[in-house]
């Protein structure tokens, strides 16, 4: 049995990357630390609440999961333990939707790597998806429609839910890309906001405008002048306001990225807590 601090510590880094998102500025449409983007409800303290608000589902997780296969009663048990997070990151937020994505994808790698904590990423992304293609019987959506099922059911688009049950395509892609520098980072943010087909910004808009989005974000990085010195980019977020958009889903996949690149490669489960120093990621 390992020591409970090692769940701790994986808890720590998930939420590390949530911190991390929210902070990296500047995000177009999306909460960062000197811009609400789109919201008028939301703003970087609240999802640092949000966030801390979440570690102990992170910690519940590894407890269940540890050792384990990714089974029928993994999976509900999992789901239970997301959907109690749901309703702890709302009574955090009054409400406030900061985090439902992230609670099911870093959900789905944080069970990952307890149960193969010497995968790597992309073995992760594997056992995470094998893991979403397992009927969820609590899963609300059979009853309750929401964003994601609305774009299913209005473009057959298939959301965070089609975005999992796939092995993280788009997290995968992003980790073959170099992510050293701030403008590499903002380079895969823009690669998320060019390929992600987001709910959030179909449900605030509609089609057409995700593809305008999609356009006008792959142009940007494609371009060969650094992010921030290209004249487009203040444009797209002048456009995200315009069009009161906001691309949750790639914020939480550019999370999920970070918190998979910080993971200690293997042997976690053998090294002290002492190994890890205060955990702090520079943009
Ligand atoms: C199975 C679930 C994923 C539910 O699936 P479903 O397809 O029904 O998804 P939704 O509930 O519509 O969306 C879930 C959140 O996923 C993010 N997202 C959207 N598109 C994508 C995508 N293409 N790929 C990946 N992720 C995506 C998004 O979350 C982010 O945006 C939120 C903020 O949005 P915003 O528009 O500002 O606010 P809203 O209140 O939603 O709208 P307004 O009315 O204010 O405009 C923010 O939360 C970000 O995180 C979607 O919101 C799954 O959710 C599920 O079953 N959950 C319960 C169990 C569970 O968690 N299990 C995990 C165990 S490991
Ligand atoms: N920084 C952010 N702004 C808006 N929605 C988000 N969902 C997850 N992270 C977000």
């Amino acid at each position: 049995m390992t020591a409970v601090t090692n769940y701790q510590k994986i808890a720590d880094l998930a939420v590390a990357a949530l911190d991390w998102e929210v902070d990296f500025t500047p995000k177009p449409g999306l909460v960062d630390a000197i811009s609400n983007g789109a919201h008028q409800d939301m703003d970087a303290a609240l999802f640092h609440r949000s966030a801390a608000s979440l570690h102990d589902y992170f910690v519940q997780l590894g407890a269940v999961a540890e050792g384990r296969a990714p089974n029928d009663l993994l999976r509900e048990q999992i789901g239970s333990l997301g959907r109690t997070a749901e309703k702890r990151m709302f009574a955090a937020t009054n409400g406030v939707n900061t985090h439902k994505g992230a609670i099911w994808a870093l959900g789905l790698l944080v069970t990952a790597y307890w149960l193969q904590p010497a995968a790597n990423s992309a073995q992760l992304l594997a056992i995470a998806g094998q893991l979403a293609r397992i009927d969820d019987p609590g899963n609300e959506s059979v009853t309750k429609q929401t964003y994601g099922q609305q774009a299913q059911h209005q473009y057959g688009i298939g959301g965070a839910q089609a975005e999992a049950q796939s092995n993280f395509p788009h997290i995968a892609r992003l980790l073959e890309l170099p992510l050293t520098t701030k403008d590499d980072w903002l380079r895969a943010l823009l690669t998320l906001y060019a390929t992600v087909d987001d709910t959030n910004v179909i449900h605030r808009s509609d089609l057409a405008t995700l593809r305008f989005l999609q356009q006008q974000a792959k142009r940007i990085a494609q371009a060969s002048e650094p992010v921030l010195k290209n004249s487009e980019f203040a444009g797209l977020a002048d456009f995200t306001i315009e069009k009161n958009i906001s691309p949750g889903g790639s914020a939480d996949l550019f999370a999920a990225t970070k918190f998979l690149k910080t993971l200690p490669k293997q042997d976690l489960a053998e090294r002290s807590v002492l190994d890890y120093g205060k955990i702090t990621f520079q943009l």
